[in-house]
């Protein structure tokens, strides 16, 4: 996954907007294979990235979907390959306001038969596909959902129930590093119960209209799957090995101009834009580090806010990431997506130390509690073995 731990960078540059075509702009952004260029209209200059992957949407309205499935395709069967083999993967959407962040990640209602889901419910639909490799002997053992936003520096629980999103805490586990203390946790059996909860969830969030963009997210999401992967080929209990693994699906808040956002008048806009920005900016500050080789966590500023410090261990710790960094074509936002093809371009030298999470069978929780525990059995007590395979708990 680009290279050992690299974090993998895709970009994404979306059509041009009506505003952008009131605003009399030209394309800017041009794409070939892996690379990127932008250009400066005014004085002609030109910048080329190279990233992982770069796409390039047509602007005809009838290949969004299709756009939509190769960018799953691509980079959400790698979310779910790594995940399978028991790695965390985070996969975090970045760029200015109006770029097309949820797009890529939540995606849109479908409308006439047209499937324009994003990534979150692709890789979560992906998740219970039993197309999908699973590996010789694994089954799906248990699969558990939480949702959160990051508002104004605050964590809130987007699935706290009937009345709505509740504040919780970030603490840092000394082992497995920063979680989110009472957050709620619900277990899922199949695809369905997922879009139940991210219903929920995503209208829980926090939008908001603004100049730039009709839906605006006022607040960072992040939408977790726990998956835990059990080996069935063993007979022996104590060496049936299992793989747990964490799907963080982050979808950021933009960063934003009030003036061009249009919120200069309303404090709550503004409140939420300088914490969006700060936010945004401590992560940057992070990603400088990182990509500079101070991998000590000392030296590298997560505590400077709920977001980093959440990320902690997607940025550089165990977890295998991926940036989808969305771009705007029009020649009014060079100066925006210039910024951003610079953060992305950082972000492909942070390397994270991604290893597989494994445990013993007999400490995982389980979803149907076995009726009749199966005793240990250990190494070599080849008599208990055969008297047949432990039960387990299959939710798929
Ligand atoms: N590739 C694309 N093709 C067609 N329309 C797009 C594309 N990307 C974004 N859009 C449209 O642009 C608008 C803004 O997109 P979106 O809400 O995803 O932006 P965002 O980056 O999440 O913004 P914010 O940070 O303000 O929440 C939406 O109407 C969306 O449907």
């Amino acid at each position: 996954m680009g290279g050992g731990n690299n974090v993998l960078v895709a970009v994404r540059c979306r059509p041009m907007s009506e505003r952008e075509k009131e605003k009399g702009a030209s394309p800017c952004v041009e794409s070939e294979d892996d690379k990127m260029t932008v250009t400066d209209k005014a004085s002609g200059e030109q910048r080329q990235f190279s990233f992982d992957y770069c796409y390039m949407s047509s602007g005809i309205a009838s290949d969004l979907p299709d756009e939509q499935a190769k960018i799953y395709q691509v980079l959400g069967t790698e979310v779910l390959n790594q995940a399978y083999q028991g790695y965390n993967v985070t996969v975090m959407a970045y760029g200015q306001t109006g770029s097309g962040k949820s797009l890529t990640m939540v995606g849109r209602p479908s409308a006439a038969g047209q499937d324009c889901r994003g990534l979150i419910p692709r890789i979560s639909e992906g998740i219970f596909n039993p197309e999908v490799p699973a590996g010789e002997g694994m089954v799906l053992a248990k699969v558990e959902l939480q949702m959160l936003e990051i508002y104004n520096e605050q964590v809130r629980d987007l699935l706290a129930g009937p009345g709505g999103s509740s504040v919780v805490k970030v603490r840092e586990d000394p082992a497995s590093g920063p979680y989110v203390e009472g957050l709620t946790k619900h277990t899922v059996l199949v695809y369905e119960d997922v879009c139940e909860k991210l219903e929920v969830g995503l209208q829980a969030r926090t939008i908001a209209g603004t100049k730039m963009n009709a839906g605006s997210s006022r607040a960072h999401t992040i939408c977790q799957l726990h998956i835990t992967r059990t080996n069935l080929t063993s007979t022996s209990r104590a060496r049936a090995i299992d793989t747990s693994s964490l799907i963080n699906l982050v979808d950021l808040a933009g960063s934003e101009r009030v003036a061009e956002a249009g919120t200069a008048d309303n404090v709550v806009r503004i409140k939420e834009s300088v914490n969006i920005n700060k936010s945004l900016t401590a992560l940057g500050q992070c990603i400088r580090a990182l990509s500079e080789g101070r991998a000590d966590s000392k030296h590298v500023p997560y505590r400077d806010s709920q977001l980093t410090w959440l990320l902690k261990n997607s940025l550089g710790g165990n977890a295998k990431t991926i940036m989808v960094a969305a771009v705007a074509p029009g020649s009014s936002e060079y100066a925006e997506t210039l910024s951003t093809l610079r953060y992305a371009d950082r972000m492909r030298k942070v390397q994270t130390a991604a290893v597989v999470n494994r445990r013993s069978v007999a400490t995982i929780p389980v979803i149907i509690e076995d009726p009749a525990p199966q005793p240990v059995i250990e190494e070599g007590d080849e008599e208990a073995s055969s008297q047949g395979s432990p039960r387990l708990p299959i939710c798929c």
